[in-house]
């Protein structure tokens, strides 16, 4: 195996002494859409704080390592400038500001534009609408991934880039995922959903914190399938707590 582009060792990460991510470990290669799986709880969201260095998710244990750079000792600004992003579940932190200004944070000079065609949105009719609650759940998807697009990431992190989207809908927004790994970045795609894991080129299942399984998506959709348990101590999904 070559050398992993992001490299996860032993990362702990509590509250009130409770370990919500519990000594784990995770590869993720250059170039590879990697899906994570886990059952509500079982950590994923809190994974994708951690990595990007949000306030209040400083882990306790572990380490992590990104194009071979230690990511723990820094800022989020400077893990963004290694190339890392997120694409929030809900991008309600920036709410009331027009989609031009979102898509354009932290790089005035861009043109949005292109990202928002990607993405299948019209620059002419959502260029001045406002990030608030007009807009449906999809196009918020659609103008989150249109962010990540255009900052060109290393390694973009999807928080459930597809949940509560329709069918068709989804196959555009497998699209858009291909295109980052086309234009040479990989993925870390946290979803629930079977049809979207299986695009990747390997996938993991974490459970109560931890990597419990790690293989080709179709294998970890069939472990994660027949294993819903959160923190079940092994007795469904074979976790098993030293
Ligand atoms: N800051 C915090 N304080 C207390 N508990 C937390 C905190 N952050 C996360 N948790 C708990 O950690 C567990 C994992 O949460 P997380 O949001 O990472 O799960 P998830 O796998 O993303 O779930 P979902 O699929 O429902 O989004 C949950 O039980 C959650 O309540």
């Amino acid at each position: 195996m070559p050398i992993p582009l992001l490299d996860i060792q032993g990362l702990t990460f509590e509250v009130d002494h409770h370990s919500i991510l519990d000594r784990l470990d995770l590869a993720v290669q250059a170039g590879h859409i990697h899906a994570l799986l886990g059952a509500n709880g079982s950590g994923k969201t809190t994974l994708a704080y951690v990595l990007m260095g949000c306030e209040g998710y400083r882990p306790s244990a572990g380490r992590v390592r990104l194009g071979g750079t230690e990511l723990l000792p820094l800022k989020m600004h400077e893990r963004a400038r290694l190339g890392l992003t997120l694409a929030w579940q809900e991008p309600a932190r920036f709410e009331g500001v027009t989609v031009r200004e979102y898509l354009s944070l932290g790089k005035p000079e861009s043109n949005p534009e292109p990202a928002l065609k990607q993405v299948g949105l019209d620059p002419d009719r959502y260029l001045t609408r406002r990030l608030d609650k007009a807009l449906s759940g999809g196009e918020r998807h659609r103008i989150e991934l249109a962010s990540v697009l255009s900052m060109k990431p290393k390694l973009a992190i999807l928080d459930e880039p597809a949940a509560g989207i329709d069918m068709l809908s989804i196959n555009h927004i497998i699209g858009i995922i291909r295109a980052l790994k086309d234009a040479g970045g990989s993925v870390l795609l946290i979803t629930h959903q079977e049809e979207v894991a299986l695009i990747a080129d390997r996938a993991s299942q974490l459970c109560a914190g931890r990597i419990v399984f790690s293989g080709n998506p179709r294998e970890a959709v069939d472990h994660f399938r027949g294993r819903t348990c959160v923190r079940c101590d092994g007795e469904v999904c074979g976790y098993v707590r030293p």
